[in-house]
């Protein structure tokens, strides 16, 4: 399985032709629930603005794919793993909608046999606006989630959980039935689940970073959370858009570096050179330069990346990444 970004809405780039798609996700400029589309399940989430290009997000195989839809989860599995999607409309509180939404992802992999959760995006419109019970929105959604995760048996894998331009949650979803992954945290940060209550009442269920083993017996691919510019549970650099791209980059290499993936009995490693499919979200829209210019620094030419001008889950973080090192 492998991800590609396709800037536009052509499909004649060549590593995307004659292969199959088991999920589309189309940052655009508006949203639609996910659907079957051209036998593969498409997502359409609203992140993308005036002044960032939309692209599609393709997950692709060499294997055959068989797409499905289950109440209102859409889905495609190629016997080595399943892509999951679904949405949850505008509501007043979200917290019992998003436990059955997960609870229901949670039952078709387990019935399809996909019971190794690696990788969830978690798309939230006002991220850090309020809900109808004065409850910020990405704190309403942890409780949720957690509820779930409490009563699902496995572990708690990679996360993104970052603003959308649109009221309502989308979710999309990346389990496994080949090879074992291993959960990953940061020397440097607080595991999230572990956050004290002041970030809300349910601390956030997500790993800093999912490894799966590679077939061949090399590193492996390394899923890397959403990173932003916290140390310990703290934001750090305040107001400081610079110092909080520095930051983030810093917690992305520090999670990926051989050492800490010792640290979890993986051998080998990864420097920020080896990142593809980079997200970058920039929650100013005057930071967009500077960040674009810092990460064409950094991340390798060939790289897929784009940039979206969204939210961030804690109204002081202006800039967070996410990518694929392998
Ligand atoms: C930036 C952070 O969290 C964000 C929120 C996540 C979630 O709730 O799933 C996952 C990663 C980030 O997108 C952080 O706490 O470091």
């Amino acid at each position: 399985m492998e991800c590609l970004f396709v800037k536009s809405a052509c499909h004649g780039r060549a590593d995307v032709v004659g292969r199959g798609v088991l999920g589309r996700v189309a940052y655009a400029r508006g949203g639609q629930p996910p659907t079957l589309h051209e036998g593969a399940p498409r997502l359409t989430v609203h992140m993308a603005g005036d002044n960032t290009e939309p692209f599609t997000e393709i997950w692709v195989t060499d294997r055959p794919v068989r797409a499905g839809v289950e109440g209102s989860l859409v889905y495609a599995e190629d016997g080595d793993h399943i892509f999951c999607a679904v949405r949850i409309d505008e509501r007043g509180v979200y917290q019992n909608a998003v436990q059955s939404a997960y609870e229901q992802a949670f039952a078709l992999l387990s019935r399809l046999g996909y019971t190794e959760l690696f990788r969830m995006w978690n798309l939230v419109g006002a991220i850090t606006g309020d809900n109808a019970e004065g409850m910020e929105n990405y704190r309403d959604f942890c409780v949720g989630r957690a509820r779930a995760f409490d009563k699902w048996p496995g572990r708690i894998p990679a996360a993104t959980g970052i603003g959308s331009l649109s009221p309502g949650i989308d979710l999309y979803f990346l389990a496994t039935r080949a090879g074992v992954p291993r959960h990953l945290e940061n020397p440097n940060q607080t595991p999230a689940y572990k956050y004290p209550k002041q970030y809300g009442p349910k601390s956030p269920s997500f790993a800093r970073a999912t490894h799966l083993p590679a077939a061949d017996g090399s590193t492996g691919t390394v899923y890397v959370s959403g990173t932003a510019s916290i140390v310990g549970d703290d934001t750090v650099h305040h107001d400081d858009i610079a110092a909080q791209v520095d930051a983030t980059l810093a917690n992305i290499e520090a999670l990926i570096s051989p050492g800490n993936l010792r640290e979890h009995g993986v051998e080998g490693g990864y420097g920020l050179k080896d990142l593809d499919s980079i997200k970058v979200y920039v929650r100013d829209e005057h930071d967009l330069p500077l960040v674009r210019a810092r990460c064409a620094e950094v991340f390798p030419d060939h790289a897929d990346i784009a940039y979206l001008n969204v939210d961030v889950c804690r109204p002081d973080l202006l800039v967070e990444i996410e990518g694929i090192a392998g």
